[in-house]
């Protein structure tokens, strides 16, 4: 299966499970990536995304819906696929969709966020998610030929506060520009309403991750409200 944007049109409206397990945790193995995004496939997800080349391996064999893959590399400024050589690995691992970061920051080979995406397209079948951290950068990243854009990054570049649910004013405020790309709310989308929200404020799809996949998060929310 080769997405277009045509058919990306099938997960307008879905929930969208990233499955990541952090370095050093125990579930962080692609075997165990694989076995639970097939478990939020069973559950309703329309689309899985998932963090590492081994881990977009094996969740291509676990599941027959559209893979996001990305590939985080270190922890500060650009580490959401940071390179044209990050993107083009995580395509060639088999992702439908490669998230890269989709800041106006600049990058550690020097590429522009165009120059990235216009090596992808040439390079691969993948479409290119952008992971933008504000308006700004949604409106870059179209202008940049990102075939999708993520709120992902708002709260975590200093350009947006890091509001406790979804950044549903920024949701907002890129609906109404109506740029012509599909729209995926991500980030801090920790309940149904939640994501119900995000969904009317103009999203295309929404995606969850920690509320769903992160068992050692999940369990510090409940025992911290028994404290
Ligand atoms: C900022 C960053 O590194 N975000 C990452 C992007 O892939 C993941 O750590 C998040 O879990 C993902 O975006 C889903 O968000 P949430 O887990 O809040 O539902």
């Amino acid at each position: 299966m080769i997405l277009t944007p045509q058919s990306l049109e099938a997960l307008r409206g879905q929930l969208v499970v990233s499955c990541q397990a952090y370095p050093g945790e125990p579930m962080r193995d692609p075997r165990t990536t694989g076995q639970v995004a097939a478990s939020a496939v069973i559950g309703g997800a329309a689309a899985v995304r998932v963090q590492g080349l081994a881990d977009v391996q094996h969740t291509r064999a676990a599941v027959e819906v559209p893979v996001i893959g990305l590939w985080k590399d270190g922890h500060d400024g650009v580490f959401i696929t940071p390179t044209l050589r990050h993107a083009l690995a995580v395509a060639n691992a088999g992702a439908h969709v490669v998230a890269i970061d989709g800041t106006r920051r600049s990058r550690p080979d020097g590429l522009t966020l165009a120059q990235t995406v216009a090596g992808i397209h040439a390079e691969s079948h993948a479409l290119v998610m952008a992971d933008c951290g504000s308006f700004d950068d949604a409106a870059a990243a179209v202008e940049a030929g990102a075939d999708l854009v993520g709120t992902t990054l708002s709260g975590y570049t200093g350009e947006r506060p890091k509001t406790s649910g979804p950044d549903l004013d920024l949701l907002r405020d890129i609906a109404a520009a109506d740029f012509g790309v599909p729209l995926i709310a991500e980030g801090r989308i920790h309940t149904p309403a939640q994501a119900r929200q995000a969904l009317d404020a103009g999203a295309f799809a929404v995606v969850v991750g920690t509320a769903i996949t992160h068992p050692a998060t999940i369990t510090g929310w409940f025992a911290g409200a028994l404290k």
